[in-house]
């Protein structure tokens, strides 16, 4: 009978030390696959070149659906150069500040502003759009915290001016 309970506590120990083990190298998975998605640039967890395009199209959208700030984009769209040239700058402005090739080409922003005199309302109506537009294209919440956090960095470049 002894025998037998001494057998049954090795077999037990073995079983447990190998789930223990197992579950180690379970969470150690984890990790990498976790520190891998952090790695990612912010350039590819917004879907690269194709996935910053339609993200600004669509953003442009929203703001001249957006009654706080549609007056300030309405020019812009109504003139095709200018709508051409203000994507083009806005696409390139968010590839090169989150880790992918394109060279920004546009005015600093500061002097893009200038003039504008955009009100701290103004603002949150442009970063909400642009969070909600982030939502719809399903960019994970911790790449929308990112871009929140790039956002309010950058506040103080373009209100008030
Ligand atoms: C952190 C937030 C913002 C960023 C990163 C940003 C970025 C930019 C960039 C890169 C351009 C292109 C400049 C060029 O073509 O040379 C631009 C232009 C412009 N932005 Fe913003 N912007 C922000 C917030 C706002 C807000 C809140 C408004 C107004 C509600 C606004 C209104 C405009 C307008 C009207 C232009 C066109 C200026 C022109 O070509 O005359 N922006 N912005």
């Amino acid at each position: 009978m002894k025998t037998i309970n001494l057998v049954s506590i090795v077999v037990l120990s073995i079983l447990l030390f190998n789930c223990s083990n197992k579950k180690e190298a379970n969470q150690i998975e984890n990790q990498e696959v976790t520190i891998a998605e952090v790695d990612k640039s912010l350039f590819v967890r917004l879907g690269g070149e194709t996935g910053i395009s339609s993200i600004v199209d669509d953003i442009l959208k929203s703001h001249l659906d957006n009654p706080e700030i549609r007056h300030v984009f309405l020019p812009i769209a109504e003139n095709p150069q200018r709508l051409e040239s203000f994507k083009t700058h806005v696409k390139q402005f968010l590839s090169a500040g989150t880790g992918g090739g394109a060279a920004y080409m546009g005015k600093d922003l500061p002097t893009a502003h200038k003039g504008l005199n955009t009100s701290e309302k103004e603002f949150m109506a442009a970063v909400d759009d642009i969070l909600g537009v982030l939502a719809k294209h399903n960019i994970d919440e911790e790449t929308q915290k990112d871009m929140l956090f790039i956002l309010y960095s950058l506040k103080g470049a373009v209100i008030g001016l």
